[in-house]
């Protein structure tokens, strides 16, 4: 298999989608590996390591994706990308469709078969290719929430430990989930009041018995959300319905009813966002303020921890290279009944039933599509 890995395009977007431990197994499986000049720089791995692994460097991007049949990314394809894109590739990365009605339409026509890391399934009912960058951005999001509290990024002036003397600061997640656990265990680390939402009974269960009453946790009500909106200097949005647009949660209206300089972080604005007044940011301006309320929206926090992430993710997505490069997709996903949900868009068509409804289209069973 012709295997390419791109550099990232998206803004300071560092990671990389494949490293030179992977590039040495696919080569070491008869598979060409070409990687684009500098492509591995952001997260530490010189062209010269990827040589190593028996990998060849493309300085030429368009030769890079002619000679493809597989592409390996990690962010969505921007446009430049997208119009690259031949019914002859196979695409593998993140691509957050229900967010994205144009990448949707640019890929349906673009004929590529396109696979999404996030829709892919685990035996445990979780997300294995999502759950190392959940991990990363729940981490992040308390570190990026408690600099946006400081006055100069418009905050409130609360530092979430407080001091002896000085009530420490309320953080409040919406989700439980990887991302979530992760803002929460920060957040309690760094001393805040932590409390999490939830809509699922036996997530809460499992948090209330690892955290042993550390982390309140709330069933996620129209009451519960007022009662946060009205109390937390911090709220998480680490919502997921695996790959439809995230709700809207706290609406502009209940903007009024928060402390002035509060901070939400929206870390779901890769599925459009969990509160109304979000739209993405980049990490070269990350926040903006609404309503007195400073927004944290960057759709792809983990890229600026490259290093940690791309080690991360490359670790859960390598198996699924290595199938795909094997028995090439149509068998790979077959085979595997988790790795079926990944197909987002074969042929023009959309194969996963969240991002269908989300714009009106027709849905086909994946599964038609491999036989
Ligand atoms: N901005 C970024 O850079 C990144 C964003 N993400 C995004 O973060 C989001 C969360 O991902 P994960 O934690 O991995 O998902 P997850 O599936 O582990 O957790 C989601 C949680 O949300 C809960 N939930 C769903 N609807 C709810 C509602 N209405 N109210 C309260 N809780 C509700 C679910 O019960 C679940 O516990 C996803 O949109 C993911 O794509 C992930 C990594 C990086
Ligand atoms: C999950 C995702 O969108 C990211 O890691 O950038
Ligand atoms: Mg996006």
């Amino acid at each position: 298999m012709k295997i390419a890995v791109p550099k990232e395009i998206k803004n300071h977007e560092y990671r990389v989608a494949l490293t030179p431990t992977g590039a040495r197994e696919l080569t070491g499986r008869g598979h060409s590996v070409s990687v684009q000049a500098g492509a591995g720089e952001g997260a530490g791995f010189q062209d010269g390591d990827y040589q190593q692994a028996g990998a060849t460097i493309e300085p030429n991007v368009d030769a890079l994706w002619q000679n493809a049949e597989l592409i390996l990314k990690v962010k969505e394809p921007q446009p430049e990308e997208v119009a690259r894109l031949t019914p002859e590739h196979t695409l593998f990365t993140y691509l957050h469709l229900a967010a994205e009605k144009s990448l949707t339409q640019g890929l349906m026509k673009s004929g590529a078969t396109c696979i999404a890391y996030e829709t892919i399934t685990d035996a445990k009912g979780g997300l294995p290719l999502l759950a190392p960058m959940s991990t990363v951005a729940g981490r992040m999001a308390v570190q990026a929430g408690a600099h946006s509290l400081e006055k100069a990024q418009g905050g409130s002036g609360v530092l979430l430990p407080g001091v002896p003397g000085v009530a420490p600061g309320s953080v409040t997640v919406i989700g439980g989930g990887v991302v979530g656990e992760n803002a929460a265990r920060m957040a309690l680390g760094l001393g805040a009041d932590v409390t999490i939402l939830d809509k699922s009974i036996a997530r809460l269960e499992v948090l209330d018995d690892r955290y042993q009453g550390r982390i309140k946790t709330v069933y996620s009500t129209a009451d519960a959300l007022d009662h946060a909106v009205r109390t937390a200097d911090m709220i998480v949005g680490a919502v997921l319905i695996p790959g439809a647009a995230a709700p809207k949660l706290i609406t502009r209206a209940m903007l009024a009813d928060m402390k002035p300089g509060s901070v939400l972080v929206d870390v779901a604005i890769d599925q459009g966002g969990c509160f109304e007044t979000s739209r993405p940011t980049t990490h070269a301006e990350p926040t903006y303020i609404v309503d007195g309320i400073v927004h944290y929206c960057v759709a792809n926090m983990p890229g600026a921890v490259a290093r940690t992430s791309t080690l991360g993710l490359t670790n859960a997505t390598l198996p699924f290279v290595l199938a795909l490069a094997d028995k090439g997709w149509q068998k790979a996903l077959a085979d595997d009944a988790h790795f079926l949900p990944g197909l987002n868009v074969h042929n023009g068509k959309v194969t996963y039933r969240a991002v269908a409804d989300a714009f009106g289209l027709e849905n086909v069973d994946p599964a038609s599509m491999v036989k």
